[in-house]
């Protein structure tokens, strides 16, 4: 977890923090002073970099099996900062700042924060889909099974919010085709169909498997389904992490939690999972095994779900509900937490 300077961090709440709501802004806005307050870390590790002394040499690689085991991967990130900057170069916008945290295998952990807090971000630059650039600059540490590490060296899916599907194919279909482009050692067509069952039956996709796709003019499978398919069909590059931006964004509270059982499922089977998401309802929230709490790209908390960030905010005196707390850091800007703050 992420450990702020607690007993100062308290004082000053205790200073200007009244009672439930109050408090609770008072309390984020004063972990957010102190994360802008500390130093940027290095710079991320380029990615033809030869790799250092490793605790562990257990990093995923081609030789991962088609189906079945998942190579386990565990990715740490800490200082990361990103910043844009104008065409004339006159000024910065940082779109991350600071952030640490980890993601383990077998753990499903969500990015959450407001809209435009840098979960997307976040997420890009952990998937190494964020490439330095004149103005965007990238610094921070990125660890993969303990190196120094690219995303080159383990199989990644990253589950995108659109999804791109042939429209007239049906479930089924559209699992051949690719399991057809994208397993050449499965040669036999039964094996292939079995496999493609397996993953029907894995993904809940048994009851739609001969339903057309369909798009926004000709009705076909619903928006849950079509995002378990995308997931379906990234899990056949045998993927140690996944990563799923905003997977339930469109969805109805149904479909949300269909979907989010699936990666709950996906990490308890050995994937390490990392979503972002703007504002899970409790049951989708009680799916999460660890949280990272972003407000304008900095860091309020990292850690376990579930009580843990409760008992971490109650070192700084409060006492709400998880319900409540979730509702005001994602609802609540940095900004206005530090005028809060300082009013
Ligand atoms: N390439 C870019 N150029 C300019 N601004 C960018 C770029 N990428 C991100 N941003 C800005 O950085 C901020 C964070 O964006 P990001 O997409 O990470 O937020 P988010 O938390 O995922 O938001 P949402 O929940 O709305 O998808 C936003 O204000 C966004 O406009």
């Amino acid at each position: 977890m992420v450990v702020f300077a607690a007993r100062k961090v308290g004082q000053v709440v205790s200073n200007v923090g009244g009672n439930g709501v109050g408090q609770i802004l008072a309390a984020i806005a004063a972990a957010l002073l102190f994360r802008l307050f500390s130093g940027p870390g290095p710079a991320l590790v380029p990615e033809n970099e030869p790799d250092g002394e490793s605790e562990n040499d257990d990093v995923a690689g081609d030789e991962a099996p088609v189906t079945g085991k998942v190579s386990p991967v565990t990715i740490r990130w800490s200082n990361i900062t990103c910043s844009l900057s104008d065409k004339s170069s006159k000024s910065v916008r940082f779109l991350l700042k600071n952030v640490s945290g980890e993601a383990k295998p077998g753990r499903l952990l969500a990015i959450m924060g407001p809209s435009g807090s840098g979960k997307t971000t976040l997420l890009n630059v952990l998937a190494g889909q964020l490439m330095a650039s004149p103005r965007l600059h990238l610094s921070g540490r990125l660890e993969v099974n303990g190196r120094p590490s690219s995303n080159k060296a383990y199989k990644f899916a990253f589950v995108r919010q659109e999804d791109l599907f042939f429209s007239q194919l049906t479930v089924r279909e559209t699992l051949s085709i690719a399991a057809e482009l994208q397993l050449p050692n499965l040669s036999s067509v039964e094996e292939k169909d079995e496999y493609v069952n397996n993953l029907l039956f894995k993904l809940g996709l048994v009851s739609c498997a001969d339903t057309n796709v369909g798009d926004a003019k000709v009705r076909g499978i619903s928006g849950g389904e079509k995002k378990r398919l995308s997931l379906a069909c990234e899990l056949m590059a045998s993927p140690s992490v996944i990563f799923a931006d905003e997977p339930t964004t469109g969805l109805d509270a149904f479909q949300a939690e269909k979907v989010m059982e699936t990666l709950q499922q996906l990490a308890q089977d050995g994937h390490t999972v990392i979503c972002s998401i703007h504002q899970p309802r409790g049951s989708v929230y009680g799916k999460f095994d660890d949280i990272i709490l972003l407000t304008e790209g900095a860091l309020v908390y990292a850690g376990p779900a579930h009580d843990e960030p409760l008992q971490y905010f109650s070192k700084f005196g409060l006492s709400l509900d998880l319900g409540s707390l979730l509702l005001i850091v994602l609802a609540t800007s940095a900004s206005m937490l530090m005028l809060w703050l300082c009013s």
